[in-house]
């Protein structure tokens, strides 16, 4: 469904992407995870059609979309939410949502109709009429989610909808993103809290300083000594693993 081919991006002098290279399978809930200032948002900033990558392709359902822009991906289906949530403030829940739904809504009605059936699948149904700014935290990451799948996509880019979020507000939101896949839409999260990688993904791309490290199930990259002195620093593993040895 999504390929990118040995994509890099500088800026300046600094090499945020590096040669990366990976593919989401279609019908996949896919991790992108990595230490701070890995390139993961940049990563998603390029396959959404933000910025440009310097070198490399990006390939969406088979068709070159490199260099395209983010209003022509949203509408070929390509949706992303953002890390810092900000929503319109002056607007209630359903209106705020409904921005997403205008891509494929030009009338007003319409745009507000799929706007609260998107609002009732992410469990904002009894919010709609609420100013956006009177929600928690977790309400607006729900807001943030249901904005970019009211614009009807098929692949979905979630920038850390979990970061903020208490061990409950987590829980509760994990079946909302798996009933979206169960949709039919393909997902690729960043995502940094392991225990959600860990249960809701198939497969686990790692970067650390722009370059790939590692790929596999969750099980496979979180024991992979690359990974886990990407996080913690050199020569981490071979402490741990000392560590673990001494008892
Ligand atoms: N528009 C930009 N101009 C210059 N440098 C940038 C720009 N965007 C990102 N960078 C740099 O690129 C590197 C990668 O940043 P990026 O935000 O992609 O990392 P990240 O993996 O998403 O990190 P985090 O987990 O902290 O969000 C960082 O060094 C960052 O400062």
């Amino acid at each position: 469904m999504l390929r990118v081919e040995a994509v890099t991006k500088r800026f300046g002098g600094l090499v945020a992407v590096n040669d990366v290279s990976m593919h989401v399978e279609a019908g996949a809930i896919a991790g992108l995870i990595g230490p701070n200032g890995a390139g993961k948002t940049t990563l998603f900033t390029l396959i959404s059609g933000f910025e440009q990558p310097t070198s490399g392709r990006i390939l969406f359902e088979g068709k070159d979309i490199t260099g395209r822009k983010p209003e022509a991906l949203a509408l070929m289906g390509i949706a992303r939410t953002f890390q810092i949530v900000q929503p319109f403030a002056g607007l209630d829940v359903c209106e705020n949502i409904a921005v997403g739904a205008y891509l494929r809504h030009a009338g007003r009605a319409e745009a507000l109709a799929k706007a609260r059936a998107v609002a009732a699948k992410v469990g904002l149904g009894a919010d709609l009429d609420k100013p956006a700014a009177s929600l928690t935290v977790a309400g607006r990451k729900r807001l943030e989610l249901a904005r970019a799948l009211a614009t009807e996509p098929r692949l979905l880019l979630l920038d850390e909808v979990l970061a903020g979020l208490n061990p409950s507000e987590i829980r509760d939101i994990l079946p909302v993103i798996r009933s979206v896949r169960a949709s039919g839409v393909t997902i690729l999260m960043i995502e940094h809290v392991m225990q959600a990688v860990m249960s809701l993904c198939e497969a686990v791309h790692v970067i650390a300083n722009g370059r790939t490290i590692a790929r596999g199930t969750p099980a496979e990259v979180v024991g992979d000594s690359k990974v886990v002195e990407a996080y913690l620093g050199h020569g981490a593993a071979r402490r741990l693993s000392a560590e673990a040895s001494h008892g």
